[in-house]
Order: C-alpha cells, then sequence, then structure tokens
C-alpha cells in the first residue's frame, strides 16, 4: 500500500459516494482498451473488465467505464486474477463526441477532468474551423478548455496564425509552445496542478504523446514521425492513457481523431459573439436570412462578423442534440436510472424513445 490516490484526483466527493458501496473498493480508470481496462489504487495498477450486471444495464456505450472514470471494485489487488468493476462513480466532467460512423451514439474520451489541452500544430494541421468544434465540446463537459499550439519550430506566419485564433478563442487561454525547443513550457506548466486532471486532445500527429513524455521528463508514451508535407498522423496512440506527471498533476492521452462529431454541445460559450449579434436580430426567431432587420446579416456585409463563422456556426448548430442536457447532466440522468428501481428504467427508457422519435 503506497500509492496516494489524492495524487490522482480523489477527493471528498468520491470517498463519500464510495461509501455507499459496502465491500467494494475504490480505483481509478488508468487505460482503456477494447474490452480491458486498467485502473489503479492504492495497491497498486491492475487489469479489470466490467461485471456482467454493469454491461447488462448499459444501455450505451457511454454507461461503460472510461479512462479517468472512479470506479468501484471487488478486491484491493489484482494477485488473483483481475478486477471487476461494479459501479462507475457520478462523473464531476464528461468529455464525450459521438462515436465514429454512427447516428447518434456518445463515446466517452474521458470522464472527471478539470482541463481540456486542445492541441492544434501550428503547421499545416492549422484550421480555426476545428478549434470551434473542439470548443463546443470541450465547454460542454463540465472541464476549462485550453488551447495550445503546438510545433512553434515549425510555423513562420506566427502574428497571422494568432490573429485568426483570437477571433474564435472568446477568452479562452492560448499558449504556443514546442516541444522541439520547450518554448511555452513555463506557461504551459502554469495549467497543470497537482491532484488536477487534463485531457489532451487533437488531430493524431499534432504532438500530443511528445509534449506528455517532455513533461513526464521521459518517453513513456510512444510517438511517430509522421509525412511533414501533409501533416497526416500515423495514429501512434491506440488506447486512452492517465498518467501521473512527476511534478503533480494528472494527464490523460487520447487517440488522435480525424473525426471529431459532437454529441453533445455547447455553442453559447463558444460563439458568444455570434449569439450577441443575433440577440440584436428584429425578430426573435429570425432565421437570418431574408427577414428584415437582421443583425447577423448587417454585421457579415460590415464585416464585422465573418461569414465563413457564422456558417461553422450554423453547421454545429444542426450537429448538436438539442434536448437542453449537457454531457454531464445526461450522465447523471443515465446513472440515476442504472441504480434507480425497474420503473424508473421503463421510463428513461421510454424518454430515450421517444427523443429519437422527435429528432
Ligand atoms: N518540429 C516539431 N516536431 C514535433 C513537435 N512535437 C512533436 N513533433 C513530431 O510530430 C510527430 C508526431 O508527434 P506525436 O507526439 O506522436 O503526435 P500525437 O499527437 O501524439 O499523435 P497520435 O498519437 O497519433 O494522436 C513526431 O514525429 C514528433 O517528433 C514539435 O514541437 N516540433
Ligand atoms: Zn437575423
Amino acid at each position: 500500500m503506497n500509492i496516494n490516490l489524492k495524487n490522482y484526483g480523489l477527493n471528498e466527493r468520491f470517498n463519500q459516494e464510495a461509501t455507499l458501496y459496502e465491500g467494494l473498493f475504490i480505483a481509478r480508470v488508468t487505460e482503456q482498451h477494447r474490452e480491458l481496462y486498467k485502473v489503479i489504487n492504492e495497491w497498486g495498477e491492475m487489469e479489470a473488465s466490467v461485471s456482467g450486471k454493469l454491461a447488462y444495464q448499459a444501455d450505451d456505450q457511454t454507461s461503460f467505464p472510461a479512462v479517468g472514470d472512479w470506479v468501484m471494485i471487488d478486491r484491493l489487488e489484482g494477485s488473483n486474477g483481475k478486477a471487476i468493476i461494479h459501479h462507475i462513480l457520478r462523473r464531476k466532467s464528461v468529455l464525450a463526441r459521438q462515436a465514429a460512423g454512427t447516428e447518434n451514439v456518445g463515446q466517452v474520451i474521458a470522464a472527471n477532468i478539470d482541463t481540456i489541452f486542445i492541441c492544434m500544430s501550428l503547421n499545416a494541421d492549422f484550421n480555426v474551423r476545428r478549434i470551434e468544434r473542439y470548443l463546443t465540446i470541450a465547454w460542454d463537459s463540465m472541464a476549462t478548455p485550453v488551447i495550445i499550439l503546438t510545433k512553434s519550430d515549425l510555423c513562420n506566419d506566427l502574428p497571422l496564425k494568432l490573429k485568426e485564433i483570437a477571433s474564435v478563442s472568446m477568452g479562452v487561454a492560448v499558449i504556443i509552445c514546442s516541444s522541439e525547443n520547450e518554448e511555452g513550457f513555463g506557461e504551459l506548466n502554469a495549467y497543470i496542478r497537482p491532484e488536477e486532471t487534463i485531457a489532451f486532445v487533437g488531430s493524431s500527429g499534432v504532438g500530443k504523446s511528445t509534449l506528455i513524455n517532455c513533461l513526464m521528463g521521459q518517453n513513456v508514451l510512444a510517438t511517430n514521425g509522421i509525412r511533414e508535407e501533409d501533416a497526416k498522423g500515423r495514429h501512434t496512440t491506440t488506447h486512452r492513457q492517465l498518467l501521473l506527471l512527476p511534478k503533480g498533476g494528472i494527464v490523460i492521452d487520447t487517440p488522435g481523431m480525424r473525426e471529431l462529431q459532437i454529441h453533445t454541445g455547447n455553442l453559447s460559450k463558444t460563439f458568444e459573439d455570434v449569439e450577441e449579434i443575433a440577440a440584436q436580430c428584429k425578430f426573435g426567431d429570425c432565421s437570418h436570412g431574408v427577414e428584415p432587420g437582421c443583425a447577423i446579416r448587417e454585421a457579415i456585409e460590415k464585416g464585422t462578423l465573418s461569414q465563413k463563422r457564422f456558417e461553422s456556426y450554423q453547421k454545429l448548430q444542426r450537429e448538436v442534440s438539442y434536448d437542453g442536457l449537457n454531457a454531464r447532466q445526461l450522465e447523471n440522468e443515465k446513472l440515476h436510472r442504472m441504480f434507480g428501481g425497474k420503473a424508473e428504467m421503463k421510463q428513461l427508457k421510454k424518454y430515450m424513445k421517444d427523443k429519437k422519435n422527435n429528432r
């Protein structure tokens, strides 16, 4: 018994909730493979899988444990076999996306995170529309986003790129860094605090693993060379992983996401500027098409709002599901049902079905 779970982010709230499950032990999920998990507790890391009941009662992927989750397992250490995960404790934040190639299936990328490092490289991967997409998901998670611009050593038009970023960042902190010469590492470290969890997200090949290796002070994650001319990564990271930094702080590395479909999102924070303008349209339900007194059209004509940003807003608006619940609330809803009675289960199934039909 030599690991202090506080360093892994354990706090009073989770400890309290854990007392509800007599005979089970608290642990945090550190790795997620297809069906196998790794969890950590005071005794060390061990392999784990979910109980039959948890799997049976799960109605979608988000009901399964994810990296960062605090879970209740059946044993203290793994010397005589895999641990069984019986319960997931209520998530304080959930970073989720739509599972690739699906219509409306959520997939949890990381749970119980405090900060999201949205990583984008300053060379060929640079795309402010993608930042808007990540911000829409990040603001919905209940964690705080920070924009990390990587590979500054490969950028020769920084002022121009920063101007572009400023037009979409809406007050979110922006850090310019390079793992090549450690530019920006001081600033980066200021966002890494003991007992807090940071999820690194971004396209494949932007340098997430390299950055984490630098922060770890050793090569714990495999990185890969990429063809620099098209900046297409080769998906080196194949699973999600939680690591403890030597100076304190917890990081979660996620595989590069080429396709980031939105499951639930928060547009009002991401597009605060657009919504402020729209509030000035003559009609409350203005479609910003042909109505008289449309403030959006006026702003685009005047050049105070970019046409591209507005189109991006509309596109993401179509993708976000309008059920009025954010990812964490959906989560609570689901967990409540999972541990609630049969009647509640039935009700929620109906609710989900109605919601689907109304879409
Ligand atoms: N010049 C330069 N190259 C970098 C920098 N950071 C990372 N790279 C290179 O970029 C390539 C991809 O880096 P990774 O760290 O594997 O990228 P990743 O984001 O973890 O990619 P996935 O694991 O696929 O998600 C590697 O060849 C790195 O050496 C940097 O700051 N400057
Ligand atoms: Zn309008």
